[in-house]
């Protein structure tokens, strides 16, 4: 666990209620510099409420949140420069240019007049829009858009950074740019925190996955301790003879309710298994004369580690 000084957010105990609505009952969580830490959970769960508060832009009704050890009520200003914020709308100044959005914020956060010109052009160039100079910002695609959020985000050279749900709208080179992008800023030392359902793609992205149910943390994991050769996840078998290899699975299976096997078109779908597990179905697959041509992990750990982690819960 990392040490006070560590963590560039650390909130415990916040609660936020919307009317009758319990959108955070007392939710704590830890984001320490130098990691991505990912913030997944359900629909509804409070992600987008706790990002907001993180970002001072929601009041809690209680608890505390300190963002590079400010706390947000009592040193707003400070945790403000040190946070860099892309939310999963985009702002209301359609009418600017694309480098005007820039320099606005970059005036906005006290940048000298001397540096600006050259930092928005190496935002640019970071999240690939150099080509846009001038363009009305209205003019960018919803990606090009949550570009440009992201370059907003880091206009001041945040040591810490929130993002709710960046990737939505990115087409897949964007996404690959996006992770190294994060990558490189948590080598660099910031403390990232960022939203998303896109669990395949967290695993590559994120150190530590912070689990949010109905309000409350549920679970905070290192991403190697769930993606690791001891994590369950499906995996695909594929056979000459799939008939053969069903019979044998229903078989193999019998009284082991929490195992599925799904026939799908590119192969058969087991589990959830270790890789141990998976390799002792193939020795009894081979045994029974079921002719495998194939046994690979399907889909993503982090997914059917969050499927197994709220299944338990319900
Ligand atoms: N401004 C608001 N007024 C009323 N209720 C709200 C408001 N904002 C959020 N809520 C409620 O608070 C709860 C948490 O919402 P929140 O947007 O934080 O969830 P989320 O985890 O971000 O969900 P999603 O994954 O769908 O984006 C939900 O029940 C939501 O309806």
């Amino acid at each position: 666990m990392a040490a006070d000084g560590d963590l560039g957010i650390e909130a415990r105990g916040v609660t936020r209620r919307f009317g009758p609505v319990e959108a955070l009952r007392g939710l704590d969580i830890s984001v320490p510099y130098g990691q991505v830490t990912a913030l997944v959970g359900a629909n509804g769960a409070g992600k987008t409420t706790l990002l907001l508060i993180l970002a001072t832009l929601l009041a809690p009704d209680s608890g505390t949140v300190r963002i590079a050890g400010h706390d947000t009520l009592t040193r707003p200003a400070q945790a403000r420069d040190a946070l860099g914020w892309m939310p999963d709308t985009f702002g209301v100044y359609d009418q600017l240019t694309v480098d005007e959005y820039l320099v606005f914020f970059a005036d906005a956060y006290g940048l000298p007049k001397q540096e600006r010109a050259g930092r928005v052009r190496a935002l640019l160039s970071l999240v690939h829009l150099e080509d846009h100079l001038g363009r009305p910002v209205h003019a960018l695609s919803r990606g090009q858009k949550q570009r440009l959020g992201m370059a907003r985000a880091l206009v001041h050279r945040p040591r810490v950074l929130l993002l709710d749900e960046p990737a939505s709208g990115l087409d897949p080179r964007s996404r690959i740019e996006l992770r190294d992008l994060l990558r490189s800023l948590a080598a660099d030392g910031v403390a990232v925190l960022v939203s998303s359902h896109i669990l395949s793609e967290l695993e590559e992205i994120a150190d530590r996955v912070v689990l949010v149910d109905r309000g409350r943390t549920a679970g905070d994991h290192a991403m190697a301790e769930l993606a690791g050769a001891s994590a369950r996840v499906a995996w695909r078998i594929r056979s000459l003879e799939p008939e053969r290899l069903a019979t044998a699975l229903a078989g193999l299976l019998d009284g082991r309710p929490s195992m599925r096997a799904t026939a799908l078109p590119g192969g058969t779908e087991v589990g959830p298994l270790t890789e141990a597990e998976a390799a002792g179905l193939l020795a009894e697959l081979v045994r029974a004369d079921v002719p495998v041509t194939g046994l690979a992990p399907a889909g993503s750990a982090l997914e059917s580690a969050y499927l197994a982690m709220t299944e338990t819960r319900r």
